[in-house]
């Protein structure tokens, strides 16, 4: 079946920098170019930084300086909204990139075309100065603010491994993460647990570094605050000495675990939809199922998706968990495969070595992020978590196009193996209702046109569930009137990553 729709030919009016009072422009005009900047300096440290002992630094100089040459010349057409210009690498997605320029864009510029377009562009043309080279191929320039940002979230991933891995219940030993789905799908624990890590992934996709044009760490701190205890709790275990923590753990644990779900409570009012009791419904009735992962964030949300991910396995809802990461530097933050086994390999290395990329003092603390990591990465080794990628993740394409877009073909036939699907993000969001200006009373499913539920809906598309803070203009699936009483509350309600969605199409 060929779809109706194209990136010239979406099924409403795109989202473009055109318009001056959108964030699309805002983005185009001011986020993207200090981007592209701090993407010119990274690469001017690294090769300030090689080492004299390197028998390629000069080559490697050569190389870098051309790379900072063709990302500043990217800066400059964007910025005077020149026109679009073919790829020249030879990556294995150039052709369909061409192809699509050729087709659809020939004489277009960043503020002509549609929002989603321009910014994937920019992703891609940042890649290209890279591909160009021999020895700065494989280069993630946005590496070295993915690791500053998730060291920053020390406090809170510390604590969270806390709350998750110390016994819940004296007697019994389970821990928050050990209750079982033979225990009974509707037993308060499972049900309860299910529905506060819903909410700990969705707010983990708060922290992410493209929407903080400058990193500012204390704001990264403040936005983990919302799902967890740690920082506002004075007993939290992160900040009890080794005899105390020892001691009252289960006590401490336990109060900040009621703290934290007050938090949570507190956050529920900022979905502005929330359809987490139709995902139950879905999850409650798998036994060992498969369940798919469009990554988004690399750092902590990255680790809160493997949280929940974990719970999935540990109750017996899943017992297969595709990660679906990036394979070229995307969104600044995006998750790709080094991501996904670095952010491992941190969490669960030997703690005597000094060179730990986190460095709780309080032993319990060492050994919970440990023991989470040890258990994370024999998934990992024993086939039930994989990480995947694919060239259509970092297409200009929306994600209409998943199940007939020959691209994709190989992607979308495995993907129908599984029982449901979890996008992640807001980037991922706006791909899946094709970036436009849609009512915001549209239902998702019908707004995620062939993976909804609609009469085209794609066949072996199984549930389509987003988990989004709202960082972009476009939203569906609100209530009659929620979005006249949210532009009185908050002129940027849209943007500010505040505000969020769980949406689910049948
Ligand atoms: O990491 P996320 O949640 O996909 O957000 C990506 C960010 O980049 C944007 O696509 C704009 O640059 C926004 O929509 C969002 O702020």
């Amino acid at each position: 079946m060929t779809l109706p729709y194209s990136p010239l030919n979406p099924p409403q009016k795109p989202l473009s920098g055109q318009d001056k009072h959108s964030f699309g422009y805002t983005t185009l005009q001011s986020r993207l170019p200090v981007i592209v900047s701090k993407t010119v300096d990274d690469v001017y440290r690294t090769y300030h930084g090689l080492p004299d002992s390197d028998p390629l630094k000069k080559e490697k100089e050569q190389e870098a300086k051309k790379i900072i040459e063709l990302i500043g010349g990217l800066r400059y057409e964007l910025q005077r909204d020149k026109p679009f210009r073919p790829f020249t690498d030879k990556r294995e997605d150039a052709e369909e990139w061409n192809q699509a320029l050729s087709e659809y864009y020939p004489a277009s510029s960043w503020y002509k075309a549609s929002w989603l377009f321009s910014e994937c562009y920019l992703y891609r043309r940042i890649k290209e100065a890279f591909a160009l080279s021999q020895h700065w191929k494989d280069y993630d320039p946005f590496f070295e603010q993915k690791q500053t940002v998730f060291k920053s979230s020390q406090k809170a991933v510390v604590s969270m491994a806390v709350q998750l891995t110390t016994p819940v219940d004296p007697k019994t030993q389970k821990s928050m993460l050990d209750i079982k789905v033979q225990d009974g799908p509707e037993s308060k624990g499972t049900r309860d647990t299910f529905f506060e890590m819903v909410q700990v992934s969705l707010w983990g996709n708060a922290t992410d570094l493209s929407l903080l044009d400058n990193p500012d760490l204390a704001k990264v701190e403040e936005l983990q605050r919302r799902m967890l205890s740690s920082g506002s709790s004075n007993k939290s275990s992160a900040n009890a000495s080794p005899a105390a923590s020892t001691v009252h753990l289960d006590e401490v644990v336990q109060e900040d675990r009621e703290h934290h779900a007050s938090e949570l409570e507190k956050h529920a009012d900022k979905i502005l939809s929330n359809d987490s009791e139709l995902l139950w419904n879905r999850v409650k009735s798998l036994r060992n199922g498969r369940v798919d992962i469009i990554l988004d964030n690399a750092g902590f949300e990255l680790y809160v998706d493997f949280v929940f991910a974990d719970y999935l396995v540990r109750a017996g809802f899943a017992s297969e968990v595709v990660f679906h990461a990036k394979r070229i530097p995307w969104f600044v933050s995006d998750v790709m495969p080094f991501d996904f086994q670095w952010t491992l390999d941190q969490l669960h290395r030997p703690t005597s070595d000094n060179t730990n990329f986190f460095n709780p003092t309080d032993p319990i603390e060492q050994q919970a992020l440990q023991a989470l990591g040890q258990k994370w990465q024999s998934y990992v080794n024993n086939g039930t978590w994989k990480v995947t990628s694919h060239e259509f993740w970092t297409s200009c394409y929306a994600f209409y196009h998943l199940p007939t877009h020959p691209s994709a073909h190989d992607l979308f036939q495995d993907m129908r193996q599984s029982d449901l699907w979890i996008f992640k993000g807001d980037l991922n969001y706006r791909k899946l209702v094709y970036d436009c200006k849609w009512p915001t009373t549209t239902p998702f499913t019908k707004a995620i046109g062939p993976l909804g539920d609609g009469e085209d809906k794609a066949e072996g598309v199984p549930m389509v569930v987003s988990f989004r803070t709202c960082k972009a203009d476009v939203v569906v699936g609100l209530a009659e009137g929620v979005e006249e009483k949210m532009d009185k509350v908050a002129a940027n309600w849209q943007v500010s990553g505040e505000y969020a969605v769980i949406s689910v199409s049948p």
